[in-house]
């Protein structure tokens, strides 16, 4: 299979503790790889590693080239766009000029946010940012990412602590963009990750404990509540 990124034996720490232990998996050039487990075992971490933001050792290959040598700055104009947990977004600053500061392109894909997101980049682009809901700030971070051609996407919990209703539309407008770009999903909606993914990596105590289709797991309830502690049907 055509594999657009290879994380193999990736270690990360923060402030000298190891967090992520021995971390390897391969995402399709397509559709979404959810990274799943439960809180606190490293999945931040491991997509802060893959971007050189904390620490780390081991291999990361990007469409063949090695990028785990690579500043975070380099790893980022190479096409590896990033949606933090924590969304970032300058508060002060409107919506438009967010976008404006992310673009690293001369042909950014305004349309495609715009079509997107109409309410937050067209309708309240002049608002500032930190006057925004937590789901239009997120859908500007997401923006901010998609504006940009990018050859993967790592988006951290996106759907974290938003009303449902904004969850669904996050679902449907990742979706929507991941028809564009491979996606890595850190997400703990297992609702979300059945809309969306189409394999999963478990991660348990800094490690890979399980790779494979989404479908498979999900439809095993008790495999779901052993890997991740919740109970494993998915809410109609
Ligand atoms: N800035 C930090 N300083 C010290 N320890 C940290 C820091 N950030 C994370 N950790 C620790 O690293 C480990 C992995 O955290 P990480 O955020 O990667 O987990 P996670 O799986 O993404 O969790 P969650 O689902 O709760 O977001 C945890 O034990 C956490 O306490």
């Amino acid at each position: 299979m055509n594999h657009v990124l290879t994380v193999s034996h990736l270690a990360g720490r923060i402030g000298g503790q190891l967090v992520v232990e021995d971390v390897s998996f391969e995402v399709p050039a397509t559709g979404v790889t959810a990274v799943l487990g439960r809180n606190g075992v490293g999945k931040t971490s491991t997509i802060k590693s893959i971007l050189g933001l904390i620490q780390r050792t081991g291999e990361v290959t990007l469409e063949g080239r090695r990028i785990d040598h690579l500043p975070t700055h380099r790893i980022v104009q190479l096409g590896v766009g990033y949606v933090p947990e924590d969304r970032e977004l300058f508060s002060g600053l409107t919506v438009a000029e967010n976008l404006s500061l992310a673009i690293r392109q001369k042909n950014p894909r305004l349309d495609f946010v715009r079509e997107l997101f109409p309410e937050v980049c067209v309708e309240r682009a002049q608002q500032r940012a930190g006057t925004l809901s937590g789901g239009q700030q997120q859908m500007v971070s997401l923006a901010r990412a998609l504006i940009n051609d990018n050859r993967i996407l790592l988006v951290d919990e996106p759907t974290k602590g938003l009303a449902p209703k904004i969850v669904d539309e996050v679902a449907v407008a990742l979706r929507e963009a991941s028809n564009t770009v491979p996606i890595v999903l850190v997400e703990q909606n297992l609702k979300v990750i059945d809309a969306l993914a189409e394999r999963v990596v478990v991660i348990d105590a800094g490690r890979v404990v399980h790779t494979g289709p989404a479908r498979e797991l999900l439809d095993d309830p008790a495999r779901v509540q052993q890997l991740l502690g919740v109970h494993g049907e998915v809410a109609a």
